[in-house]
């Protein structure tokens, strides 16, 4: 038997597996992958040294947390030949965006206890921010396992379902946005004459040092922002250009339209 089966080795399955043998302490014999490409399965099992397989049914039939990390459309299509062989122990972990717990019962046509969980790309280097919701069938014991599992891999918060949605909005989808922001900075940089590459680095070290200040000084963002804003001085030139492109609505409005799409995705 194998602790852990992974369905889909893609972005988001191959990041939790990287993050689980790397940071999360996860042996690799733990572990066993499939994918609907067998290369993607090759791939993976050369690279991590997990048990690989071509046969999603293998995967259900040998562990015990399956994991679903196919891309939503493909939910049905991927679980339905599956059913039979979900049975007594085994527990369904889904990280597929806005598929609601309820949904993947209904596919499976009983009642298999499933987890919801969003968690995101930096969980590969164990720094990711995961949302967890939990069938109400799950015991206690069993939580613990899931939630220590993933906050193997970053910060693992329990919320209630309904708000897995927004959950997906900010942080599920978030490193995309952050990403953006620092190529921006990086830019910004390049055009005040600073290289691409020292632009970029000193952006990476701005916004996780920043970040990390927040975390280690438990301040709130506009006290930090406060102390960097000097009376007439810089930071206040480039604050004003931020809120006449209306930065902080354009956030606001990215992690809602994101958000209102989990929902649709789970229609
Ligand atoms: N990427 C991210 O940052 C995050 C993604 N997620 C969620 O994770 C899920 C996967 O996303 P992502 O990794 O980006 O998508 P990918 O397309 O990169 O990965 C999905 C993988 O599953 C494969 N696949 C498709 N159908 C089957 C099947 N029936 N059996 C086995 N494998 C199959 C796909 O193959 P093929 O490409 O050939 O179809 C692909 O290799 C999505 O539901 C997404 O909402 C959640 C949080 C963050
Ligand atoms: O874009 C997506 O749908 C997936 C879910 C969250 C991040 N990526």
């Amino acid at each position: 038997m194998f602790r852990i089966g992974i369905i889909g080795c893609g972005n988001m399955g191959e990041a939790l597996i990287k993050g689980f043998i790397e940071k999360g302490g996860v042996r690799s014999t733990d572990i066993i992958v499939s994918d609907i490409d067998p290369e993607r399965v090759k791939q993976i099992v050369n690279r991590y040294n997990v048990a690989g397989t071509e046969s999603n049914r293998k995967v259900v039939d040998l562990s015990q947390l399956i994991i679903l990390a196919v891309k939503p459309k493909d939910i049905e299509n991927t679980l339905e030949p599956l059913k039979d062989l979900f049975d007594e122990g085994k527990i369904v972990v889904s990280v597929l965006a806005g598929v609601k717990i309820e949904r993947i019962k209904n596919i499976l046509g009983k009642d298999i206890p499933v987890v919801r969980v969003m968690p995101n790309t930096p969980a590969v280097i164990g720094e990711g921010a995961v949302g967890i919701s939990f069938d109400p069938v799950i015991d206690q014991e069993k939580r613990k396992e899931i939630k220590d599992l993933f906050s193997s891999v970053g910060l693992a918060i329990v919320v209630e379902e309904s708000l897995m949605d927004a959950v997906t909005g900010l942080s599920g989808s978030g490193p995309a946005y952050v990403f953006t922001f620092i190529d921006a900075l990086a830019q910004g940089g390049v055009k005040c004459g600073l290289s691409y590459r020292e632009a970029l680095d000193l952006a990476v070290q701005t916004v996780l040092g920043s970040a990390m200040l927040i975390k280690e000084t438990g301040e709130h963002p506009s006290v930090l922002r406060d102390r960097v804003t000097s009376p007439g001085g810089t930071t206040i030139y480039g604050l004003h250009e931020l809120e006449k492109g209306s930065l902080r609505d354009t956030v606001i409005n990215a992690v809602e339209s994101a958000t209102k799409r989990s929902k649709e995705l789970s229609e």
